[in-house]
């Protein structure tokens, strides 16, 4: 078993608390950022359900893919392959407390990705660039070998940015919103 695998099998047993916006997040695993996301939300039937740590500066998520993420026989969906890797990479800038989106996402596929295996994505700011742009690259492993990776351009927003769309107060603790 690889390290990150070690350290993310410690569960999410141990859910912590938000935190006011712009304060680091403490280590360990992370409570899901929005109840019923697709990505780490433990109530989206069709969704991945991954558990999430913060080891070091690295974002490390667990999940495994399903029927419900077909492509192919055996095979999960590109789309939701590129969908656990934004959300890895979305979830540096929330243990962060910085609300952002994703602007751009470049996805490169280096191998199928197998239903009912258990995975590991993980994702690392890369660098700032500016006020708003945040660099990240995120890998999804199997076993210990690179399946897909990313490079993501996150743009920070304004809380507006979700109350536009019908965010309630308190529904983004992380965003301070
Ligand atoms: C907000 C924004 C991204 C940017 O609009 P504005 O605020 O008007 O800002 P503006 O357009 O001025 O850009 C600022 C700077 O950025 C640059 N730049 C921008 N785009 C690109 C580009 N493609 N490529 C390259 N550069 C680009 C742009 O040139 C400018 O640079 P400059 O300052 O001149 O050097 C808007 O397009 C939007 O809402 N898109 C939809 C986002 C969305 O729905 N995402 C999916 C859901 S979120 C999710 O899933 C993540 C998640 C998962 C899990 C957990 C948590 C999170």
């Amino acid at each position: 078993m690889t390290g990150l695998a070690e350290a993310s099998d410690r569960g999410a047993e141990q859910v912590r608390q938000p935190v006011p916006l712009n304060s680091p997040m403490p280590q360990g695993p992370l409570p899901s950022h929005v109840d019923g996301c697709f990505g780490c939300g433990q109530h989206n039937y069709a969704g991945v359900g991954m558990t999430l740590e913060l080891i070091g500066d690295r974002i490390v998520g667990r999940f495994t893919f399903d029927e419900r993420h077909k492509g192919a026989p055996g095979l999960a969906h590109g789309g939701v392959v590129a969908a656990v890797l934004d959300e890895a990479s979305g979830t540096v800038p929330t243990t962060m407390c910085v609300p952002a989106v994703t602007a751009k996402l470049e996805v490169n596929y280096a191998k199928p990705a197998p239903l009912h295996r258990p995975m590991i994505v993980s994702a690392i700011l890369d660098r700032r660039e500016g006020e708003r742009k945040l660099h990240i690259h995120a890998r999804l492993e199997l076993d210990g070998e690179l399946v897909a990776e990313a490079n993501a351009l996150f743009v920070v927003v304004s809380p507006d940015h979700f109350f536009a769309h019908g965010a309630k107060e308190g529904e983004l603790p992380f965003f301070g919103v």
